[in-house]
């Protein structure tokens, strides 16, 4: 089954590379979505932060994003079909308890990066794992856009954006970065959440 290797990669080191998770025509297809919204001025600059914290600072991130939501489109539910399908398949398996899914299309421009981060919130822990699916499907090796991912021991690892790519990994436990793109860097970028533990009330 096509979640096997994630559920085994996440259990011994926390994170995943799914090389060609998408077809091409499903990539081309959301790589056309995500031009659509941008098309039509859809897209707006990311912030860093939650709720009224959110403050938009190019020095940290340069992206340009947009939320998806249920009903939008076939093609987007079909996506969120799918990962809710990961989702259940991630609870089975590693009992991670994850409840909801978050998900946007991002586009970095030329010039942009995203700087070393956790994609853990220091008052909010819920996100659990991080997944981004990459929607470039021409990505030459000097276009850069590399996700870099910082591990424990001091190495690195670069990942090219390549179209249909899928990368998954704990959000807590990896530092990582977007380096600097030469070229439209497309991608999907998603979390996989618990509830808060407020809502809990633990
Ligand atoms: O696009 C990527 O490779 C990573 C994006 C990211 O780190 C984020 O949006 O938090
Ligand atoms: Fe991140």
């Amino acid at each position: 089954m096509q979640f096997d290797t994630i559920i085994d990669d996440l259990a011994e080191r926390g994170w995943s590379l799914q090389r060609r998770f998408l077809t091409s025509d499903l990539t081309l297809d959301l790589a056309a979505e995500c031009r659509r919204r941008e098309a039509r001025g859809a897209l707006a600059p990311a912030g860093i932060g939650r709720g009224e914290a959110v403050a938009v600072r190019e020095g940290i991130r340069g992206d340009q994003i947009q939320w998806i939501e249920p009903g939008q489109s076939a093609l987007c539910d079909g996506y969120l079909a799918q990962m809710d399908a990961l989702r259940q398949a991630l609870n089975q398996a590693l009992f991670l308890g994850l409840e909801e899914f978050e998900c946007h299309f991002a586009l970095y421009p030329p010039g942009a990066f995203y700087q070393t981060h956790l994609d853990r919130f220091r008052d909010d822990d819920s996100r659990c794992v991080t997944t981004v699916l990459y929607l470039n499907p021409d990505w030459q090796p000097g276009d850069g856009g590399e996700l870099r991912m910082h591990f424990a021991d001091g190495t690195q690892l670069d990942i090219p954006p390549l179209g249909g790519d899928l990368v998954v990994f704990l959000s807590g436990d990896f530092p990582h970065e977007v380096r600097v793109t030469h070229a439209d860097r497309l991608s999907l970028t998603g979390w996989f959440r618990r509830r808060p533990a407020d809502i809990l009330n633990l």
